[in-house]
């Protein structure tokens, strides 16, 4: 669908939405009209505060205020920001942020209100955890910690979107009332990309693993990466993914809810994306030399067949079923494994 942006700082923003986020932009880009302009923003301000999490040159006292007071910058016509480090991928977003405030002030109210509010949470979210005042820092201890860091980061943009789609009128209030099923939409994408961004994480220096999973299996988290510990290396990535398989059914439950196809196809494809990348990492030690990806022939074919739940659940069923089969009998996590998908396939 042609962007039709009858106004500049309109067509701006989608520029900007195309430039961040390549292939997820064009599934924004697809939503109906009462709630396109409102998602892309939406994704606009999350990258605001991404970019000011992400940037290591930032002194802590100035990321901390900037990450907690968000939610009102986005509100301050005018504002523009360029003190992100050089090499900041997306600096070029908040120089000219002044387009996305314009922009976002001229949503309707209730989508303001949904906005600034996750903002607010997740600006504050991630200040305690840059401060370590979930003593994780950037080391995450506990799977509890993992669970919150994720709950932060991604679980709120469940939230968020649940809302936008309700105010919209293209989804039922239901929908948004779940928070746990929301919340488990994004813990399963973010926990899936920090397994499959292991070594990127490791080279930038953060480690999103949880202690209480990979101490049981190296001493030294970067051991996981090195000749000789294959066998833990292997078992620790099971158990990786063993954690992660638990949020699949909340996902099918949240998708087998929606009703508007373009809501219904911009959800699906993250996910079964996924659950694709998923099986991709299961038993593969290639994660820790190497970012693997799932093929682009494969992510086309995907996202072609991600519009109805029947095809949904077909994909699932492919890709635990592949698990399955590289499920290791040696490995200490077998029957846990065997025992999630086994709950997964009874339901589905
Ligand atoms: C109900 O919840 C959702 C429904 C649909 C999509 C998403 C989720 O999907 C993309 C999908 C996306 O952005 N894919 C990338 C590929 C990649 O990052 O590997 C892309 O295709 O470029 C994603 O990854 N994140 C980032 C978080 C996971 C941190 C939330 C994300 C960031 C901002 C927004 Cl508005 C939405 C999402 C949802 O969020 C949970």
């Amino acid at each position: 669908k042609k962007i039709i942006a009858n106004n500049p700082t309109k067509k701006k923003c989608y520029d900007f939405l195309f430039l961040t986020s390549r292939s997820f932009a064009a599934v924004i880009a697809e939503l109906d009209d009462e709630l396109r302009d409102a998602v892309c923003l939406f994704y606009l301000i999350l990258r605001g505060l991404d970019t000011i999490e992400d940037d290591m040159t930032l002194p802590l006292p100035r990321k901390t205020e900037l990450l907690r007071s968000f939610h009102k910058i986005i509100y301050q016509r005018g504002w523009n920001f360029d003190e992100n480090g050089p090499n900041e991928k997306d600096r070029v977003l908040l120089v000219d942020y002044q387009v996305v405030i314009d922009e976002f002030l001229a949503l309707k109210p209730a989508f303001q209100t949904v906005i600034a509010d996750i903002a607010h949470k997740m600006g504050d979210g991630m200040a305690d955890y840059a401060n370590g005042e979930h003593r994780v820092n950037t080391a995450i201890e506990k799977i509890s910690d993992f669970d919150l860091y994720c709950h932060y980061v991604a679980g709120l943009v469940g939230y968020g979107l649940s809302d936008l789609f309700a105010v919209s009128g293209l989804e039922s209030a239901e929908v948004a009332n779940s928070k746990k099923i929301s919340n488990s939409m994004g813990q399963f994408l973010q926990k899936t990309n920090i397994i499959r961004d292991y070594l990127e994480d490791l080279v930038d220096g953060r480690q999103f693993w949880p202690r209480e999973i990979w101490a049981n299996y190296v001493e030294d988290f970067a051991d996981l990466s090195k000749p000789g510990f294959e066998v833990k290396a292997q078992a620790c990535l099971s158990a990786m993914v063993l954690n992660v398989l638990e949020h699949v059914p909340d996902c099918l439950v949240y998708l087998s809810q929606l009703r508007n196809q373009s809501v219904f196809n911009f959800c699906a494809i993250p996910q079964v994306m996924a659950i694709a990348t998923l099986a991709l990492v299961f038993n593969n030690l290639e994660v820790y030399r190497r970012n693997v990806k799932i093929r682009k022939g494969e992510a086309v074919r995907l996202i072609l067949a991600s519009t109805n739940m029947g095809n949904v659940v077909a994909i699932f069923r492919y890709y635990l079923y592949d698990i399955s089969g590289k499920n290791d009998p040696l490995d200490p996590n077998f029957m846990k494994i065997s025992i999630a998908i086994g709950k997964i396939e009874q339901w589905i």
